[in-house]
């Protein structure tokens, strides 16, 4: 081999053995990159999966909070729906079959015909293989739900639920508990002062639904207040056999076949009625009517028609004038089986079994219509509605006499007092007047009619209309009980009518009291004579716009059997006839009104003796089966119904009748609720009526002129205090203990405990007027049973002397030294004696005591005994020839009229009969009669 050969396979040796050095090196490198891409590439892919796992995690916690959120509002909503569905259909309007019963409502309400199925309700995520929800209820279908919080994701996507919590049941911030089932949302549709009802579709479930609106209805309302005329000439009435206990009390009127024409001209009939006489213009519709006025003068009228075929043309006319007018005047149509066109008020069911149903306002929402109401239920019901509605009409709410809340007190009294009384038959309001013509009531009504129901619904109407500077009431009740209690302050409820002047009750024995309140409105009546004389006006109404600024309320005054204070012949019924006479013919003019009640008129021969008097009441007022009341032809009250009054402004002639539905004012809580509306707006200044009420015994710590007592260094006349008048002011008796002979008091008579309470009172009082040291006082007990009283009274007065049997000799031996000296009487002298019949010391002891009964009171020396009797008085004074001018006044406590005749100086003897802490005061200086006065109990 040439050499050249080997030089050039060497070459191409050396040269491959390069290359392949570099290749290696290449290849190498290529590795090394391979190896560095594939870690990145490993990278990349680590990290692109744990974004997605991270965008997984946040977009699932995000659907969760919208998941949640969703539940949440959803749950409020469905809350938010349920509580709006329960105020619009409270109690028998909503409540389901299982609990309900009737709950007569204020004003109509929406009624639940079944409930609304929501398309999602919140419930919790079904546990996998249960059907049902918490609820009991099927799942169903569309019903259930995806777990929440399981994301389904795209195809090739990581499908599996993550870990984490979000795979936890997710929680409900707000809306019912997932163990709770969420709320029911009542299926609703207005009837009742709203619109009509057509149901459609499946005939059962339609029965159902018929029957439970109906039940509904007569279970919102008064028994009576809705009545049903059903027509189903199918079935012959069998749809609403149910409800035929209603038919007997005319609830319920069923009209057969071939009837419609006749139902629909009626139904038409009272629409057209309503709309004239008792909407009048005035009001749109019977609920406008009864919202602004809280009056219902009209039933409901449920026409319930069951099929028909089809109409005449005046058939389609009536019944699509009722649907368009019906409404408004409480004539409404439950319709089955007959074609009606959607309009405004109509409320479309479609009835079908399950959850196929609908009404039209609840759009596409299925609904689940209830099941017919048990019958058991229906008939009890009915039963009951019957039986109320049999008993008579429902009584009617006092409200329905007063203006809107805030509108009271807008009524001017110049010319008279107008206030509504209630509701015609006819459904117009009955308004009754007092005003110069006519001027003064008569109400009659045997016991239980209502008579002072009948008063306090018409004072309630008055005095929510007048204000207490237009009105002002005087109150009187002769029956026994204390009905006009509830216009004054009591324990229980501090409120007070304010237009209420004066109460008295429990007079029944106090007859005294009517002539006090007789006096007091006589002087009234003096008062405003001399007014309008000065004003040169003839009545009230010129009075006032002579005078703006004078307070001439007009004047009310209610006498509650006021035959009691006319009864018998004596001076009270005597001077009572003569003072309502006066007041009779010329109150009338002067705005002072007389309202007298009685259980029988025709009993009151002191009245029906003055037919000037009695001619001057010309508003009568009857109660059912009231008697001579109205004239003698008139016998409008004896068919009367039970809770009406025949209203007479002519003075009973029977062209004047007007028959009212009196409403119920007895009720404690709606007078209460107004009075305190009244109460809440009386004027500052107003206070509270004087109560009189006869079973009370005064305090003298009450008396105003107790209170009004000041004590002065020497005062030229102390007021000894006695007891309480019986008059409208409260007014303390009192006799007056100057320097003046016979300026001494006796109180005569065996009670102890009265006979000490007049002593005690005088002496308080009289003390209450001296300075310290200002005058002396002794007391004087001779009876052991009056000691705790006197010696009460004793520790009382300070620096009182005490004296008793023992030393009582020292004290007279004394003071008849001092009421015969010459020398100037210092300071009074005031001996109090228990018991003055029972003088120790002979005759010489009872000279003494006459030496200053007689001569003391003008050397300001002066007593105030009691004595056990008239005559032992009388045996004091020097026996049956003495003179009996000594005792200036005296007290008498249970001691006959006559034998008070020494002490009583004029004709005869005082007409006195004792009645238990009742005194009779007579005060020779200053009384033409004696009067009747009540002791202050634990003076
Ligand atoms: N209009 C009415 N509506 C409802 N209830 C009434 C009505 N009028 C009276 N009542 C009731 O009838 C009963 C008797 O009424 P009230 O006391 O007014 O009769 P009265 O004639 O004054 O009887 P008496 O003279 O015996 O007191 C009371 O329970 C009262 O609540």
């Amino acid at each position: 081999m040439a050499e050249s050969t080997r030089d050039r396979v060497m070459e191409i040796r050396a040269g491959l053995s390069h290359a392949l050095g570099a290749a290696q090196i290449a290849l190498e490198q290529a590795h090394e990159a391979r190896d560095a891409a594939h870690a990145r590439y490993e990278r990349v892919v680590a990290a692109a999966t744990a974004r997605r796992r991270k965008l997984t995690a946040a977009r699932d916690e995000r659907i969760r909070e919208i998941g949640s959120w969703h539940d949440t509002e959803l749950a409020a909503l469905v809350g938010v729906a349920a509580a709006a569905a329960d105020r619009a259909a409270p109690g028998a309007a909503g409540e389901p079959w299982h609990s309900w019963e009737p709950t007569p409502l204020e004003r109509a309400a929406e009624l639940r015909v079944g409930r609304l199925i929501l398309p999602e309700a919140p419930v919790p995520a079904p546990v996998p293989g249960e059907g049902r929800r918490p609820d009991g209820r099927d799942g169903g279908a569309d019903g259930e739900r995806r777990p929440r919080g399981a994301w389904a994701g795209a195809p090739g996507e990581v499908t599996e639920p993550l870990p984490g919590p979000e795979s936890e049941p997710p929680e409900t911030a707000a809306g019912p508990p997932l163990d709770e089932a969420p709320p029911d949302v009542a299926a609703l549709v207005a009837l009742l002062d709203r619109g009509h009802i057509v149901v459609e579709g499946d005939r059962r479930a339609g029965d159902d639904v018929v029957a439970g609106l109906l039940l509904r209805a007569l279970g919102t309302s008064a028994p009576g207040a809705v009545r049903i005329i059903g027509y189903d000439p199918e079935n012959l009435g069998g749809g609403l056999a149910g409800f035929a206990p209603l038919a007997p009390a005319g609830v319920l009127t069923s009209v057969g076949p071939g009837g419609l024409e006749r139902l629909l001209d009626d139904l038409v009939g009272h629409v057209r009625r309503i709309n004239e006489t008792v909407l009048a213009g005035e009001y749109t519709s019977l609920r406008e009517l009864h919202a602004v006025t809280n009056r219902r003068p009209e039933p409901w009228r449920v026409a319930v028609l069951l099929g028909g075929g089809d109409l005449s043309r005046h058939e389609r006319s009536q019944l699509d004038r009722l649907l368009r007018t019906g409404a408004a005047c409480g004539v409404h149509l439950v319709i089955r089986g007959l074609d009606v066109a959607p309009g405004p008020g109509i409320e479309f069911i479609r009835a079908a079994p399950g959850e196929d149903a609908r009404i039209e306002g609840a759009g596409d929402l299925p609904v689940r219509l209830d099941p017919a109401p048990p019958p058991t239920t229906v008939t009890a019901t009915c039963r009951q509605i019957a039986e109320e509605v049999a008993a008579g009409p429902a009584p009617v709410a006092l409200d329905s006499l007063l203006p809107e809340a805030g509108t009271e007190w807008r009524d001017t009294s110049a010319t008279g007092l107008t206030a509504p009384l209630g509701d015609s038959p006819q459904g117009a309001r009955v308004l009754v007047t007092l005003s110069d013509y006519p001027p003064h009531a008569l109400i009659a009504g045997p016991s239980g009619t209502g008579k002072t129901n009948f008063i306090y619904a018409w004072m309630g109407a008055l005095a929510a209309r007048y204000s207490p500077d237009e009105l002002a009431f005087y109150l009187l009740d002769f029956k026994e009980g204390v009905s006009f209690a509830r216009f004054a302050p009591g324990r229980r409820d501090p409120s007070w009518l304010p237009h209420v002047r004066l109460v008295g009750v429990n007079v029944n024995t106090d007859r005294e009291f009517g002539l006090a309140l007789l006096r007091f409105l006589s002087a009234e009546l003096r008062r405003r004579a001399d007014a309008a004389k000065q004003h040169e006006v003839t009545n009230l109404a010129e009075l006032r716009a002579e005078d703006p600024d004078g307070s001439w309320p007009r004047i009310v005054a209610v006498v509650d059997e006021f035959q009691v204070l006319l009864a018998g012949r004596d001076a009270v019924a005597g001077e009572a006839v003569d003072l309502l006479e006066d007041l009779a013919r010329r109150g009338r003019s002067q705005g002072i009104h007389l309202v007298l009640a009685s259980q029988d008129v025709s009993g009151i021969e002191a009245l029906w003796g003055r037919p000037a008097l009695v001619a001057q009441f010309s508003l009568r007022i009857a109660l059912p089966r009231a008697r001579r009341v109205l004239a003698e032809t008139n016998a409008a009250a004896d068919s009367l119904p039970r809770y009406h009054a025949v209203v007479n402004a002519d003075s009973g002639a029977a062209e004047a009748n007007r028959v009212v539905r009196v409403p119920a004012a007895g009720d404690r809580e709606r007078w209460g609720a107004l009075q305190h509306r009244l109460w809440r707006r009386r004027p500052p200044e107003l206070g509270p009526p004087r109560l009189f009420d006869g079973d009370v015994i005064p305090k003298l710590v009450d008396s105003p002129d107790y209170r009004g007592l000041r004590a002065s260094d020497s005062p030229a006349a102390p007021v000894a205090l006695l007891g309480e008048t019986i008059d409208v002011a409260a007014r303390s008796a009192r006799t007056v203990l100057r320097r003046a002979p016979g300026r001494n008091l006796a109180v005569l008579g065996t009670r102890v405990d009265e006979a000490c309470a007049v002593l005690a009172t005088a002496g308080r009082s009289l003390a209450a007027q001296f300075a310290p040291e200002g005058a002396r006082f002794s007391v004087v007990c001779l009876d052991t049973d009056a000691r705790a009283a006197a010696e009460a009274l004793h520790a009382r007065i300070p620096d009182c002397g005490w004296y008793d049997m023992d030393n009582v000799d020292w004290l007279l031996e004394d003071a008849a030294a001092e009421a015969t000296a010459a020398w100037p009487a210092d300071r009074p002298h005031f001996i109090l004696i228990y018991a003055a019949d029972a003088l120790p010391g002979g005759k010489e002891a009872a000279a003494q005591l006459r030496t200053v009964l007689r001569q003391g009171p003008e050397r300001r020396l002066h007593v105030l005994g009691w004595w056990r009797g008239a005559g032992l008085l009388r045996d004091t004074l020097g026996g049956q020839a003495a003179r009996t001018d000594s005792i200036g006044a005296w007290v008498a406590l249970d001691v006959h009229g006559s034998e008070l005749s020494p002490y009583y100086p004029g004709q005869g003897a005082p007409n006195w009969y004792p009645r238990p802490w009742r005194a009779l005061h007579f005060d020779r200086s200053v009384h033409r009669g004696a009067e009747v006065i009540i002791p202050y109990g634990n003076p």
